[in-house]
């Protein structure tokens, strides 16, 4: 028995070693394909967004940091450049680009040329902002609906579409979507949120078949929560905010896991990524396959949500 222990911990101890040594590449050369590259993200100023410029600053990227509100962006900037102190590390201080996603296509092809004047080319842009909805479809004004296809659609095509012609001809770049495990099914209660992940999805996939032949890589990351304040921030049907942390956002991915996935997304060039647990992935593979099953369960759902606002 001694003799057979004996040989096996070495073998466990020197598996491990490998792994580590894999591991401890694995991040080198991640780091080696970030470093120096121009990364624009927008929505930096929070959630999902403020942990991608954390992660691809450490990887020693070049950032472009976009949101609407020049202060709070500012504090990312700052913590970024503090960080990057303590730890005495050279990273590069990002530039900061303000405007709003909702705004006209002309605003937000401006704010593409003011991004393209930081460093002159963009390699990796990632589409992050965005807003949810909270409200039942009878009672959801069309204005909200187009709002927030504004932010989470238009916004970022238009943005998308005014820096390709610089990416097209570098035949280099990556465009990454942040869309959402509702890209892939709607459930009820968030229509104008589902529609506008849906159309995202589509688009970015056209984009990707067509962007082929100028070696543009296209990413389109699907979660499932995360831990952000995106349920604080969706709208409800009058277009106030809902301003409730929702149990199952509270619950959620730690969002500097998500940006830990996107980063090696964006290494491995993986074209889709969809980050759900067991439930929500099983109920996108019902909705291609049992598409019944599928509307029985959000009726049912719907039918619950409804009687327990009722009550
Ligand atoms: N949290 C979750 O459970 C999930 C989130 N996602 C997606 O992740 C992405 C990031 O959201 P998350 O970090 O969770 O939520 P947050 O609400 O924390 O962050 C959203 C970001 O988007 C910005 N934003 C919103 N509207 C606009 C606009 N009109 N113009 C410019 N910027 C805008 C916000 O800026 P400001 O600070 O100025 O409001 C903020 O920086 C979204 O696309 C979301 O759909 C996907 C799946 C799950
Ligand atoms: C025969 C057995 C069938 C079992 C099927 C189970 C079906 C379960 C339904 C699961 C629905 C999951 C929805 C997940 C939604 C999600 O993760 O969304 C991510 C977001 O974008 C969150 O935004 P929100 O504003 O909604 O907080």
């Amino acid at each position: 028995m001694e003799r057979v222990m004996g040989g096996v911990v070495p073998l466990v101890l020197g598996g491990l070693g490998l792994v580590l040594l894999y591991r401890l590449l694995q991040r080198l050369q991640q780091g080696a394909t970030i470093q120096d590259s121009v990364v624009v993200i927008t929505g930096a100023s929070s959630g999902l967004g403020r942990e991608c410029a954390r992660v691809f600053h450490a990887a020693k990227a070049r950032l472009v940091l976009c949101g609407r509100d020049r202060a709070r962006l500012q504090d990312v900037v700052q913590e970024l450049i503090a960080t990057a102190a303590d730890s005495q590390q050279q990273t590069y201080t990002p530039c900061m680009v303000i405007f709003d996603l909702s705004d006209t296509a002309e605003m937000v092809s401006m704010a593409a040329k003011e991004i393209l004047s930081c460093y002159g080319h963009v390699d990796v842009l990632i589409n992050n902002a965005g807003i949810s909805h909270r409200g039942n479809i009878l009672e959801t004004h069309i204005s909200v609906q187009r709002d927030v296809m504004d932010t989470n659609y238009f916004g970022p095509i238009a943005l998308t579409q005014a820096l390709l012609p610089s990416m097209v001809r570098r035949r280099s770049g990556h465009v990454v979507v942040i869309s959402s495990v509702q890209g892939k099914i709607a459930i009820p209660y968030r229509s104008a949120y589902a529609a506008s992940k849906h159309a995202t999805q589509a688009y970015f996939d056209c984009l990707r078949a067509e962007m082929e032949r100028y070696n543009i890589q296209v990413t389109v990351v699907s979660p499932g929560y995360i831990r952000t304040n995106l349920s604080l921030n969706a709208v409800t049907g009058d277009g106030s905010k809902y301003g409730v942390l929702d149990k199952t956002t509270a619950l959620g991915r730690e969002p500097k896991d998500v940006a830990q996935v996107v980063l090696k997304a964006v290494h491995h060039r993986s074209k889709e990524v969809l980050l759900a647990g067991p439930l929500p992935t099983l109920a996108v593979y019902i909705r291609t396959l049992w598409p019944t099953l599928f509307f029985k369960l959000m009726a049912s759902r719907a039918r619950k949500e409804q009687k327990s606002k009722d009550e």
